[in-house]
């Protein structure tokens, strides 16, 4: 959400966000909405001072004056009553209309429609070339019998997922190698529900708009979040936090739940796309301040880059366009990891910078060190998403018998092991 002092008095800014990230709003609606909404307010706010004013009048009238003051302070009554409706329908429509306000681009965005028009920044490792046909992830988890694609799928359909024997200790040690190493960089770990209020949705800006990517529960309002960004974001809604308090960091492990609606037909087999993942996320919260925004945005790069160092996966950074980076961001910026079976860089990481945009909408304030209200600024990025990650990390690391080398950096939660899978 923007300030309505900035759309009022920067509205050309705003209706260019508008187009190049392809949202459907009327600007200028929004305001003739703002231009009455005030007007009303006028309106109540005179009536309601001379109703005050007629009513100071009475103790001191004529007795034969008294009926007509009285008669007069009613009508001024009834007038704010009648005024009251359209009060309110106008504070509700625009209210929905600022959630969909979206945030301005950093002036580094391409413009552009969808993903496609991403702008690749830099590549680092170099993929596989391998003495062998390699398999896909598919096959891999199959000959090792660390899957069961049909049996599960009888039960829970597709985009559905069941790892055993040691792919799921690969899961595990790749989820807390996360943990450890962000915890390391100073993350405070979060372990968190999935479970969130309608509210906590619209704060990080998933409603209005993602409605049809959340499972609901059926009586409940509860919903089931795709991120743990969701709870988190809004775990400090509407408090004012003293400036010491920031930045907070958060390395928050969670489970992830995704309908996928409008992917029909996009990566229906394997790990790339299911309908309930694990993630740690990295979520920052920071002072008002672009510069420090900016810093945190690098951090979170950089440490999601250093993970996949880690893991000895060759990946890219894409800086993404105005169309393909959501309403709320000011800068976005995928990480892709090599699938040497597609041949192609998938996105495995997300890292997002929001200013206060969502702040606003979760009333999350700090004071300053001059005692001024700010609301505070917020990031997030992808530590670790498994099992996504699992399909580049099988893939790259296969070895001609089938087996998987392991990254030096994850022996240590695998009992030490070199290799995992027996050779076939
Ligand atoms: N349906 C899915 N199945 C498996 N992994 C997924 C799925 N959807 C997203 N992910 C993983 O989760 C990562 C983050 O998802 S995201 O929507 O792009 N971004 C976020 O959720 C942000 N909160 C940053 O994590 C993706 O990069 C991907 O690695």
């Amino acid at each position: 959400m923007l300030d309505l002092k900035f759309i009022r008095e920067h509205a050309d800014t705003v209706k260019h966000a508008v187009q190049v990230k392809g949202v459907r709003l009327d600007i200028d609606e929004l305001l003739r909405l703002d231009r009455e909404l005030v007007e009303l307010k006028q309106r109540a706010e005179a009536t309601q001072a001379e109703r005050n004013a007629n009513a100071k009048l009475v103790p001191k009238a004529a007795p034969e004056a008294r009926p007509a003051l009285i008669q007069r302070g009613k009508d001024l009554a009834e007038e704010l009553r009648a005024l009251e409706p359209a009060l309110r329908a106008h504070e509700d429509n625009l209210k929905q209309l600022l959630l969909r306000v979206p945030n301005i681009p950093h002036p580094s965005v391409p413009v552009g429609r969808d993903d496609s028009e991403n702008v690749e920044l830099r590549r680092e490792g170099t993929p596989p070339a391998f003495a062998f046909t390699p398999l896909d992830h598919v096959a891999l988890l199959e000959q090792q019998g660390w899957s069961d694609p049909e049996r599960v799928a009888r039960v829970s359909g597709s985009r559905s997922y069941l790892l055993k024997g040691e792919a799921v200790m690969l899961e595990m040690a790749v989820l807390t190698f996360a943990l450890d190493f962000l915890a390391g960089r100073g993350f405070t770990p979060l372990s968190t529900t999935a479970l969130a209020r309608p509210e906590a949705f619209v704060g990080s800006g998933h409603f209005p708009g993602g409605e049809d990517q959340v499972y609901k529960i059926e009586g409940d309002e509860l919903m089931l979040a795709g991120t743990a960004e969701v709870p988190v974001n809004s775990l400090y809604a509407g408090e004012q936090l003293a400036a010491e308090a920031l930045p907070m960091t958060y390395a928050a492990i969670s489970a992830a739940f995704r309908s996928e609606a409008g992917s029909a037909g996009r990566d229906v087999r394997g790990l790339i796309r299911v309908h309930e993942f694990r993630k740690v996320e990295q979520y920052v919260l920071c002072r008002a301040d672009e510069a420090e925004g900016l810093r945190w945005f690098q951090t979170l790069l950089g440490n999601a880059e250093v993970l996949l160092q880690a893991l000895e996966l060759p990946y890219r950074v894409v800086q993404n366009c105005t169309g393909d980076m959501g309403a709320g961001k000011v800068l976005m910026y995928d990480i892709e990891t090599w699938v040497p079976s597609e041949g192609l860089y998938r996105e495995t990481h997300s890292c997002s910078y929001l200013g206060d945009w969502q702040a606003r909408r979760t009333g999350l304030r700090y004071r300053d060190e001059h005692g001024k209200l700010l609301y505070a600024h917020t990031l997030n990025n992808t530590g670790i998403a498994a099992p996504r990650i699992l399909v580049p990390l099988l893939e790259n690391h296969q070895q001609p018998d089938g087996t998987i080398r392991v990254p030096e950096a994850l022996r240590p939660y695998l009992g030490g092991k070199a290799v995992l899978g027996r050779a076939v």
